[in-house]
């Protein structure tokens, strides 16, 4: 049994950023580019927040990668939610100016106490303020001012080389670039108050000069100072710039310091360190935008828009390598399609008289020929009565028990040779054609393959040596009768096996039981699993196991326990109970264990019945209808074969009476053309000889007057007047999945097997998932997909509404309501029909 699928582990459908318990587990979310983003805006914010209590990395970590990484975003939102520390600086209720105050007293206080002879050590403020003297011999560098001129000018030339480069780069850059210039001056705007927009003025001046000049030996800096006027200066004499600013932010400064008041050179420092934040808040974001933003060209400037949008014209990677699988599906399903009419177009109908309800399809769906119109006819209401009625009762009481038995197995498991050598052995098969046959295979050189042409008869199965449509064929016992449905059994055929399963009440299991065989058979791709589950899902009801070829292993009981041991693990995983389930060791080749060949001497560990035996015992155990039951039920035909009569408008129908029973002189109505045709014959066995009647499990041809051979297919269904079948397009089924390569989803596509009819179809919706072993138990409403090994409810649309599929509930037929679903070649689930939406 393969382990259930694990919905959850898998798949993952939740979009949104999940909790992260600690700093470690978001940096392992993050990818690398956010990861390296991370790294250079974390430390600044780390330091914007040193006034700051209440936060940790995670916090500061989070609010940064929340606002995409934009540093000012996840300040401001966060400062709001922290509070300031208490320090001197800090306190709410001193203005800028009293504590200014307050410290030039201090200061002046402090210089007071010092003695000439002993001079203190210069204070840093003092310190930092001799250094900005002119005369000042001990100062090497250039002045405050020209360094921010320096600076400001290098960043000047930077922004402007970023700004060509970002020109020139790919498109979606340039897009960066239009959609950060509205931001960036956002950005500016926001961080300069009242006091900077007076200052950016005076910034871009020195833009303009410092651009055409060398910006640090050549600008004659205290001339440029001087032209800005220089009015009484308001910061402490005996703070330096810097720590005024420290002390101060720019905030602060703007609301407490008329402009009038303010030094050209503190104006200058927060210019700078303005300009460097602002230079850097762009630099991440815009690196930020490139990753992870699509961009809308936002802007007025129309060169821009242009490029933008001729950029979004262009087809993206992602709609390149779509475009092409579109192609590459299209050419299959050209190819494809022309295959499927080659066939179909062998069932063209002609132009005879009939309403015609199908559109003709047209020819862009249809490219190489017209599909089949299957004509809708005028079906009669009133039953007809018997030619010759016959007294059912004792026709029932005379009638042998039937059994239709279908064979499965892998491939070359010795199918067709076991059951041709069952049908030689029970003499259904005489021995002049044993002989043909021998002789014809030798002339080939496949002289062991003569038992399996009994049963491989086409030019196709006997060249190619395997087995590829259904063929039936019927044998007699003392007890009972037998249709046999030899299905192929490689995995290029599996569709015509469904079809031949979905026909028969149990099957028999061929095993090749010689070193090895049974592995490949059994394992991987091996179909033994596959046809399992196929009989499984279509309502076996007994499966005898033929342990095949044992004569290649001496009979060797070890040999046979191993792998009865194994299958029988996974016939009860599957829900097959182990008394649905019979063992036999036999030969095909040989003979030995098929009919009433005695074992060799070798062979004394198994007493059972042989194969033939242990059919007619399951033939009794299985055959429980009476009279009542058959004679009430209404007459439900399935149909396998369609032959065209001698006669006129004579149909020859092969397949399965699946409920009720028919006598010649009845109508019936055929689905889904609806024509009512009167049986005229009704025909057996392999010599087809005529009956008076048939009754439920019967293999019988039924040979129709006034029928339209050209709107009846394989898959049709044919009832007693009176009883409606219908062709629905969607319904409600409930499946049980097996091992699914990806789960089940609303409008996942598959291939629809209903008996011999197939279609492709598609999940519509999942309605509830129910319990395995109590599909009465609803354990889950809201489904999103479907896992392996799962039982469901599900809604299943067919994809050609123009093939119409004759179909039963379970609750109609038992057989009929029985679905099975394929996909890439593997049964994916089996089901029956619950309600159909007519
Ligand atoms: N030793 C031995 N060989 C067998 C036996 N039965 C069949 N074979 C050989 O196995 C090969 C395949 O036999 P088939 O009967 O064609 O097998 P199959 O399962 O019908 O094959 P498909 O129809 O292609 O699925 C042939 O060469 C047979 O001669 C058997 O009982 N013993």
């Amino acid at each position: 049994m393969p382990p259930a699928y694990d919905e959850d582990a898998d798949f993952d459908y939740q979009d949104e950023v999940p909790e992260f318990p600690d700093e470690a587990a978001l940096d392992d979310y993050m990818n690398d580019e956010e990861y390296n983003l991370m790294s250079e805006v974390f430390p600044r914010a780390k330091q914007e927040l040193v006034d700051y209590q209440g936060w940790d990395d995670l916090k500061v970590k989070l609010a940064i990668f929340d606002h995409d990484f934009d540093l000012n975003e996840a300040m401001v939102k966060l400062k709001r939610s922290l509070k300031k520390k208490k320090t001197e600086e800090a306190l709410p209720k001193v203005s800028a100016l009293e504590q200014l105050a307050r410290k030039r007293a201090s200061d002046a206080k402090k210089a007071s106490n010092i003695t000439p002879d002993a001079p203190a050590a210069p204070s840093r403020l003092n310190m930092l303020s001799s250094l900005r003297r002119k005369d000042d011999s001990r100062l090497p560098k250039p002045s405050l001012a020209s360094r921010l001129a320096s600076l400001q000018s290098r960043k000047i030339t930077d922004s402007a080389q970023q700004a060509s480069k970002t020109e020139n780069s790919s498109s979606r850059i340039l897009s960066s670039s239009v959609r950060t210039q509205p931001e960036s001056a956002e950005i500016v705007q926001a961080s300069q108050n009242s006091l900077m927009s007076r200052l950016s003025k005076l910034r871009n001046a020195k833009i303009q000069e410092s651009s055409s000049l060398n910006p640090v030996a050549n600008i004659p800096v205290k001339s440029k100072v001087k032209e800005v006027p220089k009015n009484s200066i308001a910061k402490p004499k005996s703070l330096s710039f810097e720590e005024f600013l420290l002390t101060y932010n720019v905030q602060e400064l703007s609301e407490n310091f008329a402009e009038k008041d303010c030094d050209l050179e503190i104006t200058k420092v927060i210019l700078k360190r303005d300009h460097e934040q602002t230079c850097e808040t762009l630099r991440l974001k815009r690196k930020h935008d490139e990753v992870f933003s699509v961009y809308y060209p936002d802007t007025n400037n129309a060169a821009v828009k242009k490029q933008a949008v001729a950029n979004f014209q262009k087809q993206s990677p992602d709609e390149v390598i779509l475009e092409a699988q579109k192609k590459a599906f299209e050419e299959v399903e050209k190819a494809s399609k022309g295959v499927e009419k080659i066939t179909l177009d062998n069932s063209q109908p002609g132009n005879k008289d009939g309403e015609q309800t199908e559109e003709t399809p047209d020819d862009d769906d249809k490219p190489f020929v017209k599909e089949p119109v299957i004509r809708t006819h005028n079906r009669a209401t009133v039953p007809t009565m018997p030619k010759k009625p016959v007294d059912l009762h004792a026709f029932l009481s005379q009638k042998k028990p039937h059994l239709s038995f279908v064979v499965l197995g892998h491939v070359d498991a010795g199918k067709s040779t076991l059951m041709g050598r069952l049908l030689y052995d029970v003499g259904a098969v005489d021995n002049k054609l044993i002989r043909k046959l021998k002789r014809e295979s030798e002339l080939i050189g496949k002289s062991s393959f003569h038992l399996a042409w009994v049963m491989d008869q086409t030019t196709e199965e006997r060249n190619r040596g395997v087995t590829v449509d259904i063929c039936t064929s019927d044998f007699e016992t003392k007890n009972a009768t037998f249709t046999i449905v030899d299905a192929p059994g490689h995995r290029d055929f599996v569709p015509n096996a469904i079809a031949g399963v979905s026909q028969v009440d149990v099957a028999v299991l061929s095993i090749d039981c010689s070193t090895d065989a049974f592995e490949s058979g059994f394992n991987l791709d091996g179909q033994t699993k596959e046809h399992t589950l196929l009989a499984r899902s279509l309502g076996v009801r007994h499966i005898v196991v033929a342990m095949n070829k044992m004569d290649s292993v001496d009979w060797y009981e070890g040999r046979f326990m191993d792998i009865k041991s194994e299958l029988l693990t996974f016939l009860l995983d599957v829900g097959i109970k182990e008394d649905q389930v019979s063992w036999v060791p036999c030969s095909g080749l040989s003979g030995e264990g098929v009919y009433e060949k005695e074992y060799p001497i070798g062979q004394t560990w198994y007493k059972g019945p042989s194969l033939v035996k242990c059919l007619e015992q399951v033939t009794e155990s299985l055959h429980t209808k009476g009279y009542k039951e058959i004679t009430e039920a209404p007459f439900v035909f399935s149909t396998l074969d369609v032959v065209q009569g001698n006669k006129n408008n004579e149909v020859i129908l092969s397949g399965k009476v699946e409920s009720g029973c028919i006598q010649g002189g009845e109508t019936i109505t055929i689905f889904p053309s609806e024509q009512s045709v009167l049986v005229d014959q009704i025909l057996v066995g392999n010599n087809q000889t005529p009956v008076a009647a048939a009754v439920e499990g019967d293999f019988v041809s039924l040979k129709l007057r006034n029928a339209f051979y050209e709107d009846i297919q394989s898959g049709d269904l044919a009832a007693i007047v009176g009883y409606d079948i219908g062709s629905a397009q969607e319904f409600s089924a409930q499946i049980l999945t097996f091992k699914l390569d990806r789960p089940l989803l609303p409008g996942t596509s598959f291939m629809f097997f209903r008996g011999s009819c197939e279609q492709p179809a598609r999940i519509k919706k999942l309605i509830s998932v129910m319990d395995k072993g109590d599909p009465t138990k609803i354990i889950k409403k809201k489904v999103r997909h479907l896992g392996s090994n799962s039982a469901a409810l599900v809604e299943i649309e067919l994809v050609e509404k123009k093939r119409r599929i004759p179909m039963l509930t379970i609750g109609q037929n038992k057989h009929l309501g029985r679905i099975v679903l394929r996909k890439e070649g593997k049964t994916i689930a089996g089901g029956v029909i619950k309600s159909l939406d007519l």
